[in-house]
């Protein structure tokens, strides 16, 4: 089921930048952080209800995608997380294609064989696990 809903733009500038970007290109522009693919995030706000749309780095494997709620290694998760704790059904864009899907928060081997992804993905997603206690939380997301 699409997400449908009243759009709260990210109080963080440059998010709300590039999903504005990404989104009014069709996916062709705003597609990249420092050289590396980004991906745009729709969820539900876990209180308010309200549509939220968070950029993320590109993690992609056999059609599926992780989420990774690093927030550069800060001591704790950024909002989006509960969002999707509380409802497991995202959407994604990824460049022109935006699809479904049902995300689930992975943890021991699955999580360390996605991480190894992750980090290929993105190398300083290592650094930000290494700067903070939080274990940085990892969803994987497949499509519906
Ligand atoms: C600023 C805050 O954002 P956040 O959800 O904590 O997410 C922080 C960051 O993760 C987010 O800005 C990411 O886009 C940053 N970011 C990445 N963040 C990551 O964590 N991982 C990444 O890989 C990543 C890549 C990335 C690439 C490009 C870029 O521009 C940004 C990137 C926010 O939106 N707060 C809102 C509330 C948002 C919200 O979802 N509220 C919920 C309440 C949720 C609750 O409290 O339970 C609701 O509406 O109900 C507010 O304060 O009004």
């Amino acid at each position: 089921m699409p997400i449908s809903g009243t759009y709260a733009p990210s109080p963080s500038a440059r998010a709300a930048k590039q999903v504005e970007l990404y989104e009014s290109s069709g996916g062709t522009k705003g597609t990249t952080l420092g050289g590396r693919p980004v991906v745009i995030l729709t969820t539900v706000g876990a209180k308010t209800g309200k549509v939220r749309k968070t950029p993320l780095m590109r993690v992609e494997h056999d059609g599926a995608y992780a989420a990774v709620a690093s927030l550069g290694g800060a001591p704790k998760h950024p909002v989006w997380y509960y969002n999707v704790r509380a409802d497991s059904d995202v959407e994604l864009q990824d460049g022109p294609e935006k699809h479904e899907y049902v995300a689930r928060e992975v943890t021991g081997d699955e999580k360390a064989i996605w991480w190894e992804r992750c980090v290929a993905a993105y190398p300083p997603y290592a650094d930000y696990q290494a700067r903070t206690e939080r274990q940085i939380p990892v969803f994987v997301l497949e499509r519906v």
